[in-house]
């Protein structure tokens, strides 16, 4: 059974799903070779933090990866866990986009290996994606999903291995879209957001893609689908408008600017999980109610 977790890297995600499994009984160690006393007023007291990789990894009996979206530092790190861990330990990347086969290529430990893809805020948000290789044990993959089961999670595990899963294509697919919509000045960062959070996002709380589509009419949909698809935008960079922001420092909430400037970090994360705790109260109202 896991029960002893570490996390390697404090930042965004890290924080949040150490957040989430010190709220469900786990001991839970965050390592992070930048480690700060972290000042964020919503950390569990519980929490250890670590700067010693080799002493915050050898008791686990799970390891969550959540350092930066850089091949080379993932696998430097699971190259250096293989003579560190236990046996029996198991070992999670919270990779956004790469393929766990590309991740775990030539590891030792690579049939112990998964990725489990936690969403921001990962304390709130439900799904988790975990993905494993055909070489996988069925057991770990269970020992793994139980365990998120058991912290409120929602786990859906993918047939097969792809670049960004499903939430982040479909996310990344979106996103493409939103910022063409953006950079043609067809309409502004908050008038885009609106249409998402007042439409779309609104709907897609309680149903998906294809739920939708039948609720449409699928008739309707292939009409739409074949209307629109020379019109999207197709480009295979990464949008302009990101770039840019990224260029000047501006990262979004972590930096105080992206798309909007923010002045209190911690208040504009609690605010969109208190916000997020009365929707999942209301979805869970909705569905006790059939
Ligand atoms: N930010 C988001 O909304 C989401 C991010 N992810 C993924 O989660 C991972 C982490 O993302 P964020 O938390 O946003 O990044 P972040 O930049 O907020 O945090 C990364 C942390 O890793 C630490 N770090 C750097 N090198 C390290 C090392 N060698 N060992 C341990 N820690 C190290 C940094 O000091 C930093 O605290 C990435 O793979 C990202 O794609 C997944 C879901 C959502
Ligand atoms: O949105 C999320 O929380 C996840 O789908 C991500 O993995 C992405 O990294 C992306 O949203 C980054 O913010």
């Amino acid at each position: 059974m896991i029960t002893a977790i570490t996390v390697l890297g404090a930042g965004t995600m890290g924080l949040g799903i150490a957040r989430l499994f010190a709220g469900h009984g786990c001991r839970v160690t965050v390592y992070d070779p930048n480690i700060q006393p972290l000042s964020d007023p919503f950390l569990p007291p519980s929490l250890v933090l670590a700067n010693d990789f080799e002493k915050a990894v050898s008791e686990a009996d799970l390891i969550v990866e959540a350092v930066p979206e850089q091949m080379d530092i993932k696998r430097e790190i699971f190259g250096r866990l293989d003579k560190l861990i236990k046996p029996s330990a198991i070992v999670a990347s919270n990779t956004s986009t790469f393929q766990l086969h590309d991740l775990t290529a030539d590891l030792a430990i690579r049939d112990r290996m998964l990725i489990t893809h936690f969403f921001n805020p990962a304390d709130y948000i439900p799904l988790v994606e975990i993905v494993a290789l055909p070489s996988t044990s069925s057991s770990i993959v269970c020992e793994v999903a139980s365990l998120l089961q058991r912290c409120g999670k929602s786990p859906v595990v993918l047939n097969k291995d792809i670049p960004g899963f499903i939430a982040n294509r479909l996310q990344a697919a979106l996103m493409r879209e939103a910022c063409y919509l953006l950079e043609n000045g067809v309409a502004d960062a908050a008038q885009i957001d609106t249409a998402v959070r007042e439409g779309l996002g609104l709907r897609w709380a309680f149903k998906g893609p294809f739920e939708v589509a039948d609720l449409g009419g699928l008739d309707i949909w292939a009409k739409v689908t074949g209307h629109l698809f020379p019109e999207l935008a197709n480009s295979i960079e990464a949008p302009q408008s990101i770039v840019e922001k990224t260029g000047r420092g501006e990262l979004g909430v972590k930096s105080g600017r992206g798309f909007y400037e923010y002045d209190d970090v911690y208040r504009t994360a609690d605010r969109l999980r208190s916000s997020l705790q009365r929707l999942l109260t209301l979805k869970s109202n909705f569905h006790q109610e059939g």
